[in-house]
């Protein structure tokens, strides 16, 4: 503790140099002083903990699973930590916020995350205690607490790694098999060794990461990795598949035969593992490959947290901390926002989706995207998820209570036109807002 209060904690997808665990960073935490004369670049990885913004400190948490964060986030209310880590014997951390992947700008949505941004929220106009008399239509509401309070823009580079005790013991084993084999079988032993010496690529078998990843560097595993040739192995996040490539170092066999696993993981996944790179930039769009972000909250979490429409002093309403923009100029910009809602339809009614979004155009909220997963609930029937621009006030400082007001009165509206309305928070369009590291 000190005395500007307890620290924040922050829930990450882990384990430590995962992609999420980079965007927490720079979301929670402010950018360095602009150097004097040698400047040296503070290290991300020294600590769990990062240098917090003046307020509070902050401390960065990895939990294991995308449901194992919103889980952490919903028990967070309790005061008392999830009842998981009750169970185990684990410290009880009361999480404040969570930072999760929720699409990219090459493969699209991250839909693990869209199944459970599904069972967030109330029903628009329903209170706690009826939540259980959901819709027939609605996916089960499991984290009824979860709200989504900021977007971050992270560019995405991907880079392979083997291990390097991986490298040298496949060159012994090839050597090994050459002095052995005879003579016909000398030639072609000697060639793959070689080329795998010349190229370790040539001689990967297994492929880890997060399955996200398949789909951000297609070209270059399609050139470089035929599936009949390398098995791709999903993994619960690229930092663990780039953990789990460092401890097989030790093993001298990829199922039985000789042969390299290789990650595919983030630049500061390889350093923290000490892996060797032989690619970097492997993604399908190396200038524009960028993950965008939710800050997500517990809407119900005590004093320290303010309203909807105040902003979030933690992370000055999403914005970038590292953006370079002075602190002067921003505060002259105009702040653009944005709100997520999710509902279903009665798919059996012509015009139940037009009529819904004509609401959003009738209070001029603009969409800017359109998401869909299965309900879960009945076959064939979907979930939208809508995100919406408020309408800018040309007029300039139009009062929050009235924004609030027309936001209330459109979800009133839109009810009418749906079977289920959950209103899943409001954020800072960093786009728009022009804080983003890429320009739309
Ligand atoms: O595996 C990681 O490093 C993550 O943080 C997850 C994740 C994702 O799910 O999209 C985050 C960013 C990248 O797009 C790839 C993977």
């Amino acid at each position: 503790m000190t005395e500007d209060g307890p620290p924040l904690n922050v829930a990450y997808l882990g384990p430590e140099a995962s992609f999420s665990h980079q965007a927490a960073i720079e979301v929670f935490t402010p950018p360095p002083p602009p150097p004097p004369s040698s400047f040296q670049s503070p290290s991300c990885y020294s600590s769990q903990s990062t240098t917090a913004p003046p307020s509070r400190p902050v401390t960065l948490h990895p939990l294991p699973s995308f449901s194992a964060i919103f889980a952490a986030i919903q028990d967070a209310n309790s005061n008392h930590g999830s009842a998981q880590s009750k169970e185990q014997g684990q410290p009880q951390i009361s999480y404040d916020y969570a930072v999760v992947p929720i699409e990219n700008s090459t493969n699209g949505s991250v839909v693990q995350v869209l199944d459970l941004l599904a069972q967030c929220g109330l029903d628009s106009g329903t209170t706690r205690s009826d939540s259980d008399s959901d819709s027939a239509a609605a996916v089960p509401v499991l984290y009824p607490d979860l709200e989504v309070c900021a977007e971050y823009y992270l560019p995405v580079h991907h880079c392979l790694f083997v291990a390097p005790s991986r490298l040298s013991v496949d060159a012994t084993n090839d050597k090994n098999k050459n002095n052995d084999s005879n003579d016909s079988n000398k030639s072609n032993s000697t060639t793959t060794t070689n080329k795998a010496m010349q190229d370790p690529k040539t001689a990967i078998r297994i492929l880890y990461t997060h399955p996200q990843v398949w789909g951000q560097c297609g070209r270059f595993l399609g050139t470089h990795f035929p599936p009949n040739v390398v098995e791709r192995i999903d993994m619960g996040s690229t930092s663990a598949a780039a953990q789990l490539v460092a401890r097989e170092a030790t093993s001298t066999k990829v199922n039985g035969e000789s042969g390299l696993s290789a990650a595919i993981a983030s630049q500061l996944a390889g350093q923290k593992h000490n892996l060797v790179c032989l690619a970097e930039n492997i993604e399908d769009e190396p200038g524009s490959n960028t993950t965008r972000f939710f800050v997500m909250r517990n809407r119900q979490r005590g004093q320290d947290q303010q309203s909807l429409f105040e902003g979030d002093s933690h992370f000055a309403s999403g914005q970038s901390s590292h953006s370079q923009t002075e602190p002067l100029e921003k505060k002259k910009k105009t702040r653009y926002y944005k709100s997520l809602i999710t509902f279903t339809i009665d798919h059996t009614r012509p015009g139940s989706l037009a009529d819904a979004l004509a609401v959003f155009k009738q209070y001029s909220y603009n969409l800017t995207s359109i998401d869909t997963r299965p309900s879960r609930k009945r076959n064939w029937q979907y979930v939208f998820f809508v995100e919406c621009e408020e309408a800018f006030d040309a007029v300039g400082d139009r009062r929050d209570d009235d924004k609030e007001k027309k936001l209330r009165s459109m979800l009133q509206d839109l009810r009418k036109f749906t079977e289920s309305l959950r209103y899943l928070g409001r954020f800072e369009d960093q786009l728009r807002s022009g804080v983003a590291h890429v320009q739309p």
